[in-house]
């Protein structure tokens, strides 16, 4: 057996990030940029007020006060959206303002509306408003000439957000790696209800979601039979078509196992047994120049297996900077019970906050044909090779989903708890 390091290493070894190309920033979603974005206008584009009330002159205002107010007249009433161009604010004057409105020539401050007495065409000022009160400087969020985006920052919504609020149309990314997924054996079956011997196909819907999850883009080349030309075949058009190419079974020692065959015939083929339980046998390699992940059967195993070494590889691929997912320290609720083996177990369970803490509770079917546990499962706990973890015992675990809060409580009620 060799240690998860290395067959993670074997693993990532297989690609770099893909080649750049320049997109719409509508097809940018999930890749990563390959330049970094430099800003050509500078925003806000203009001076505008962050709050709906009055543009002063702040000179205007310093004598202020309850006991002697000062007094403006309203020229002008500006609109976010308007152009103000014809607006001047002039000593002893004061505009209306929307919230986003460009200030008017003269002006440098904004009084709320909350804060003033209107009066028909006047308003009074009870207390003084320093210069630049409310006013959102053009260029403040981004000056021209400035990299507000660094290589290497994935295209979240809130990115192309800020790419379109920039007039930004194209940005250079990392091509997304497009992965052909194929399932193999005779067992699977697309047919309802089920013939004798014969299951559903659940690992090629799970990894092509996968996929999709991580950033690449899934190919779907169905399941192939236990036949070594239509096996020799699905290969063929995976290489020919996709960036990476992820199948599922025939990995281990069966005698129908003609995954082996074909790949030994056509790639160059590394047969691994991993020292982690599940997700013990890997084969990795290429086809030509296209690299093959061969995950292992067992439904639980080929998720765990994805997770370990096919994420980080399409992570890389995208040009991603994080090619892992995170670890963080919890502490057991149970006992999470297991014997010496030599094996890292990565044990499905359930972690979520208690009182500030992060607890995990271990699923108590950990077969690698218990789907239903990695179902409920947002981490997998990592216990080394020993005697397991007592109750109370902290335990590091893989976040592999959602950590949910205490059931029930609101942001609301931690802050106050
Ligand atoms: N004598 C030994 N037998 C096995 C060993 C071993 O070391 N010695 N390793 C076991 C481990 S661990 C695993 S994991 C599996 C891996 O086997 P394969 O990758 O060759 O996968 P298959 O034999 O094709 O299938 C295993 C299992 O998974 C089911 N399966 C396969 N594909 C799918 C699919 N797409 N959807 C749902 N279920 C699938 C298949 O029916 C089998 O039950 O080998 C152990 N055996
Ligand atoms: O590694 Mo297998 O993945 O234990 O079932």
């Amino acid at each position: 057996m060799i240690p998860l390091a290395e067959a993670q290493a074997a693993a990532l070894e297989l690609a770099g990030a893909r080649p750049v190309v320049e997109v719409g920033i509508d097809e940018a979603l999930g890749a990563v940029l390959a330049a970094p974005v430099v800003v050509a206008d500078p925003l806000p584009p203009f001076d505008n007020t962050g709050m709906d009330g009055f543009a002063v002159r702040s000179v205007d205002t310093q004598a202020a006060s309850r006991a002697t107010p000062v007094t403006l007249s309203i020229v002008a009433t500006i609109a976010a959206g308007h152009d103000p161009n014809d607006v001047v604010v002039t000593a002893g004057t004061a505009a209306r303002i929307m919230t986003g409105a460009p200030i008017p020539k003269g002006a440098d401050a904004i009084a709320i509306v909350e804060d003033v007495i209107v009066d028909g065409s006047e308003v009074h000022l009870t207390a003084p408003i320093a210069a630049g009160t409310h006013v959102r400087r053009r260029g403040s969020d981004a000056a021209a000439g400035e990299r507000v985006l660094a290589e290497g920052t994935p295209v979240t919504p809130a990115v192309r957000g800020l790419l379109a609020s920039l007039g930004v149309r194209k940005v250079f990314v990392h091509r997304r790696p497009r992965v052909a997924v194929f399932s193999t054996g005779d067992e699977l079956t697309d047919l309802d209800p089920l013939p004798p011997g014969k299951i559903h196909d659940s690992n090629r819907p799970a990894l092509l979601a996968l996929v999709a999850e991580a950033g690449g883009i899934p190919s779907d080349l169905g399941a192939i039979p236990d036949d070594p030309a239509l096996l020799g075949r699905a290969f063929d058009e995976a290489a020919a078509s996709a960036d990476l190419i992820l199948t599922s079974g025939g990995v281990s020692v069966g005698d129908f196992d003609y995954t082996k065959q074909v790949l030994a015939e056509r790639g160059t083929m590394r047969w691994m047994q991993v020292a982690i339980k599940p997700a013990k046998p890997l084969a990795i390699g290429r086809m030509g120049q296209t690299p093959v992940i061969g995950l292992p059967g067992n439904p639980v195993s080929s998720i765990v297996s994805f997770e370990l070494f096919a994420r980080p590889l399409i992570r890389k691929m995208l040009g991603a900077r994080t090619w892992h997912r995170p670890v963080l320290t919890a502490r057991a609720l149970e006992p999470i019970t297991r014997h010496p083996d030599g094996k890292l177990h990565l044990v499905r369970a359930r972690a979520h906050v208690r009182s500030g803490e992060l607890v995990v509770e271990p699923y108590r079917l950990q077969g690698s044909h218990v789907l239903s546990g990695l179902a409920g499962a947002n981490v997998l706990a990592l216990v080394p090779d020993g005697d397991g973890v007592a109750a109370g015992e902290p335990v590091r675990v893989l976040v592999i989903g959602e950590l949910d809060g205490p059931a029930g409580v609101s942001i609301v009620d931690a802050l106050e708890a």
